[in-house]
């Protein structure tokens, strides 16, 4: 079983195409995308979705895919989130699991100052994707599977941005997430905006 963890504000396809490739690369059964319900290192930074929000558009992106899950044991949990009590609450659900903890370049850079890292790599096998960009030194001391995939250089960052200067969408997240974020208001769109649906 995979977990791939993140804020997801919003989900887009960098994100679908990294869970989709990786599963079927290390040939899971199940990725879990798991919504973070306080990403404690990135808040403070600037305001973020709620999490249920955020569970919804994930939801949405993974409602049609194969081998994708949406996952709310760290909203369950609450509190700030750590990858390390999620692989415990998985393990727990799921006994007997082998646990792939998935990544993005970037955030495997971070593991070090993860809370209780030791524990996430002795409970699961750390699993890392490049994205575009410059090369990123992983942290020693793991020992990490390299999974090629799509590099996509898209961000939710970029995504947020767009959302407030107008630049297209399209391609960058799918569409039942632009309708999900319609339906429910997020980003500045107004709700139920034209094109969409009337609720
Ligand atoms: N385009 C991408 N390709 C591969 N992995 C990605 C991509 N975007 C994000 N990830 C990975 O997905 C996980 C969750 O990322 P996150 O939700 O923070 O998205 P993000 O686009 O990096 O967000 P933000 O721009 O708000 O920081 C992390 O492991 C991150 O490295
Ligand atoms: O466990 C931690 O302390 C921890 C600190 C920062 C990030 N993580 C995890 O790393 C993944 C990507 O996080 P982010 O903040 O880039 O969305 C996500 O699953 C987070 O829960 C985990």
């Amino acid at each position: 079983m995979g977990l791939f963890g993140g804020t997801f504000d919003p989900p887009h396809v960098g994100h679908l195409v990294t869970a989709v490739n990786v599963a079927y690369e290390l040939d899971l059964d199940v990725v879990v995308m798991m919504v973070a319900n306080i990403p404690w290192q990135k808040q403070g930074t600037r305001d973020i979705t709620g999490a249920e929000d955020r569970l919804a558009l994930v939801s949405a992106a993974v409602a049609a895919v194969d081998r994708l899950q949406p996952g709310r044991h760290e909203i369950d949990l609450g509190g700030n989130s750590y990858t390390a009590d999620t692989l415990r609450s998985l393990a727990a659900d799921f006994p007997g699991a082998e646990l792939f903890t998935i990544v993005g370049d970037d955030a495997a850079a971070g593991l070090p100052s993860w809370e209780r890292h030791e524990e996430v790599v002795a409970q699961s096998r750390l699993v890392v994707v490049d994205r575009p960009g410059e090369p990123v030194e992983l942290p020693g001391g793991v020992d990490w599977i390299r999974v090629e995939v799509p590099r996509l250089e898209v961000s939710s960052t970029d995504l947020r941005a767009r959302f407030t200067d107008g630049r297209p969408l399209d391609y960058l997240v799918t569409n039942p997430v632009l309708e999900e974020i319609r339906r429910r208001g997020l980003y500045g769109v107004p709700i139920g905006q034209a094109g969409t649906d009337d609720r």
